[in-house]
């Protein structure tokens, strides 16, 4: 029997129903198959309300993934499959497990390279949230040989969370390999003088990896084959980091092979890069893909910290939908704010990097359950942190260097916490000054993408503006 669906009554129950149990219905080719298994197209109207539904983003968009699958200019276009990637018939079924359909383009890109025999060295950028960190743990993880019981692979993250976070992914994409086993070198890790460490994946920050690699000798660095960094660029570009990781990497042997990933690169950062690895492969994007069309960005304008206050609340109440990440230039502002909104009633989360990390940890998966919609913070979090339901990310200050100058790439980090693999996302920064007009203006420029001003008095506006 063919049953028509009523799609007008359906949009006014699914709206009042919780957003995983609308997932479920399928839209890609907005037709519904009858039980005699033939297509019933939908009429005009009706294909115009499920149209109604996916712009409120009920749905789980997944034609809309689909769509810019197939756009040859979109970071998630795919023309491979995984199983053309040629990956560990376990591995792929923990690369499934995670519900990973297709292969993104720095996926399919790199895998190959990463993968082929003799190893190559690689370089790699890709836009934030395109699949990076799933690319370069599949690769490690596709290169331990697990009947050897020391560490193989080594990956350096700059901070803890980061570090933990790639553990996660890597742990989940090995499930269907016990016998590959993991290691968090972080800080709170401690071990006694005289371990000898078997695990054969290491996942670390730079001082830790090195307190056991160099100084304690608990691993043998020569013995490791791929040494990965993550958010390459700031590990090269900062000072203590830049230390730790070439006092690592001279301890590698000369044919292990190396991958960077990051979503921005300096010149100047690529070109050291290029000295210290050895005939890379070279993946890299043009200014104009940096960043991604898939997050829209505004400014408002405020004359002061409290109409910048103001400004918060007044978004913070209007757009609810997902969670939300406010990013302060210094802890003491993210501190203030933090207790300023708690004190008026707001449920906010705040992260820096003062907190032990115990607590950080704590707050994090707070955040990730959905106890708290806001999470406010600093740097620390601007980059890799990957919390799928952030719709929108709140510039309250600025990112600018020492000088006072637009701190471009942490920008693009910070906003690049929202719009994860394609989904929609809103930055907001707030300017009160001069100076900040200039930086946003400066930030335009760099990207070469509009940033809409935006009136954060008026909720009708706020209102039309999100996901
Ligand atoms: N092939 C895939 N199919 C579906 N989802 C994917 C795929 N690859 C990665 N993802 C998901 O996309 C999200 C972003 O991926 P990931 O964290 O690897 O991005 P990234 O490029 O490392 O981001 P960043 O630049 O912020 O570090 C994650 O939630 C991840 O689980």
């Amino acid at each position: 029997m063919s049953q028509k669906v009523d799609w007008s009554q359906y949009v006014d129950q699914q709206e009042k129903l919780v957003t995983n149990q609308i997932s479920q219905i399928q839209v890609s080719s907005a037709t519904e198959t009858t039980e005699e298994g033939k297509k019933d197209e939908l009429s005009p109207a009706e294909t115009s309300l499920l149209q109604k539904i996916i712009r409120k983003g009920l749905v789980e968009n997944k034609n809309d993934l689909e769509i810019q699958r197939k756009d040859p200019t979109s970071p998630l276009h795919s023309v491979k499959t995984f199983e053309a990637l040629n990956l560990r018939p376990n591995l792929l079924k923990g690369v499934y497990d995670m519900g990973f359909n297709a292969p993104s383009k720095i996926q399919e890109t790199a895998l190959p390279t990463l993968l082929a025999e003799p190893p190559q060295n690689l370089i790699a950028q890709s836009q934030s949230g395109t699949g990076k960190t799933a690319a370069f743990v599949l690769a490690m993880l596709s290169r331990v040989d697990a009947s050897k019981k020391h560490p193989q692979v080594l990956c350096l993250s700059p901070t803890y969370e980061l570090a933990i976070q790639t553990g996660e992914v890597a742990a989940k994409m090995a499930r269907f390999c016990p016998e590959i086993e993991l290691r968090f070198a972080v800080r709170g890790e401690n071990l006694t003088e005289g371990t000898k460490l078997s695990e054969h994946v290491i996942i670390g920050t730079p001082g830790k990896v090195l307190d056991w690699g160099i100084k304690f000798r608990m691993f043998d660095l020569s013995k490791i084959n791929v040494f990965v960094l993550d958010e390459a660029d700031v590990m090269i570009d900062t000072q203590g980091h830049q230390d730790q990781c070439l006092k690592i990497h001279k301890s590698l042997r000369p044919n292990c092979q190396m991958m960077l990933f990051s979503a921005t690169y300096e010149q100047k950062v690529m070109d050291f890069a290029e000295i210290i690895i050895k005939n890379p492969l070279i993946i890299r994007l043009k200014r104009e893909e940096e960043s991604l069309d898939n997050i829209k960005q505004y400014y408002v304008k405020c004359s002061n910290e409290k109409q910048k206050y103001n400004a918060v609340t007044n978004i913070y109440g209007t757009l609810t939908v997902g969670q939300a990440i406010i990013f302060c230039q210094t802890r003491k502002s993210a501190a203030w704010l933090a207790e300023k909104m708690s004190k008026d009633g707001h449920a906010v989360a705040l992260l820096s990097g003062e907190l032990s990390v115990e607590q950080r940890i704590a707050v994090l998966d707070r955040y990730r359950s959905g106890k708290e919609k806001v999470l406010i913070t600093t740097n620390v979090l601007s980059r890799g942190i990957d919390v799928e339901q952030v719709t929108i990310v709140v510039n309250f200050d600025l990112p600018v260097n020492v000088h006072g100058d637009a701190d471009c790439e942490t920008y693009l980090h910070r906003i690049g916490r929202t719009g994860r693999f394609g989904k929609h996302g809103i930055a907001i920064n707030l300017v009160d000054s001069n100076q900040s007009q200039r930086v946003c203006e400066d930030i335009e420029r760099h990207f070469n993408k509009k940033i809409m001003l935006l009136n954060a008095e008026d909720s009708e506006e706020i209102e039309k503006i999100g996901v």
